[in-house]
């Protein structure tokens, strides 16, 4: 049994969260870069919480630049066990409007210009993301989110563009008719992937503002019009948080799914081959197993 730490990372809207007991933002440094932002840590309801604004406090970092191998090497760092993504997304289905949730368990990642390991020369690994979000995670949200009266869709895919500029019609109507997305979003990867190898568990709740370009009814995506759906939408969203702790408990049994063991057999090169510049840089996301 170890103890419970749930970091929320909040996507565009939200900067903060409310109601830690003993909240203080610190800066926490990581080889990989510095993160978007400093972290809010704090308990709630007994619990251990961590905050980090995926683009910086007044929204400075784009979906392209923020820092994901940072951000989540900081809060491995920092002993986070669970990690929950609060995010915004456009919807691909007329039954996912806009204010509704959906608790993404699948991605299409078509983002291109991220660095998307902690991995690489003079130490390989291979973790497998056949299913990239936790469902036990996935649960907890689910609850937290019917909890707290929100429309909320259990299970969804979410197709991750580079951006920063929104989909054209026909890229649109291909990820939805062709490729069977359900959602579109900029940031939930490579998030999801390095979480996976930092072997931390993740969950992404994604809070639909639009229906991107495809909808007859909708015409383009306009952020004056995100931007109104979002502000609600962020106020439902620190309310799901405030629930997950009491859904989640203070005492953390290893992840039935096997969330943090995946490097378990991923790392290929042998230990007398590794690079130590590299090896030194993974004291924190495969420390376990060094
Ligand atoms: C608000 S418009 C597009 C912007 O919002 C989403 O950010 P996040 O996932 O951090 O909530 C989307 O991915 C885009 O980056
Ligand atoms: N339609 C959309 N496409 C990509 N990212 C988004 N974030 C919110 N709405 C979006």
């Amino acid at each position: 049994m170890t103890h419970t730490k749930i970091a929320i990372i909040g996507g565009s809207g939200i900067y903060d969260i409310d109601g830690l007991q003993g909240a203080e933002w610190t800066t926490v440094d990581s080889p990989w870069g510095a993160p978007s932002d400093a972290i809010l840590s704090g308990t709630l309801g007994g619990v251990e919480m961590a905050f980090l604004p995926r683009h910086g406090r007044g929204h400075v970092h784009s979906p392209s630049t923020v820092p994901y191998r940072a951000n989540i090497d900081a809060l491995k760092r920092l002993g986070v066990t669970d990690v929950i993504s609060v995010s915004a997304c456009g919807s691909f289905r007329e039954a996912m409007a806009p204010g509704d949730f959906v608790i993404v368990d699948q991605f299409i990642d078509r983002t291109i210009a991220r660095e998307k390991s902690f991995f690489g020369s003079g130490c390989v690994a291979h973790v497998s993301v056949a299913h990239p979000t936790c469902p036990r995670l996935g649960d907890a949200c689910e609850a937290a989110a019917r909890d707290a009266g929100i429309t909320v869709h259990r299970g969804g895919t979410y197709l991750a563009m580079e951006g920063p500029q929104f989909s054209t019609l026909a890229e649109s109507r291909m990820y939805r008719e062709s490729w069977g997305a359900d959602v579109i979003g900029m940031t939930n990867m490579p998030e999801a992937k390095l979480a996976r190898e930092a072997e931390l568990c993740y969950a992404s709740v994604a809070m639909i503002t639009d229906y991107d370009s495809w909808h007859p009814d909708h015409g383009e995506v306009d952020v004056s019009e995100i931007i109104k759906t979002l502000m609600g939408n962020a106020d439902k969203g620190r309310d799901l948080v405030k629930r997950l702790p009491a859904l989640l408990g203070a005492d953390r049994a290893p992840c039935p799914h096997g969330c943090d063991r995946a490097l378990e057999y991923a790392i290929l090169t042998r230990p007398e081959a590794r690079d130590p510049e590299l090896m030194a840089k993974l004291d924190a996301v495969a420390g376990r197993l060094l």
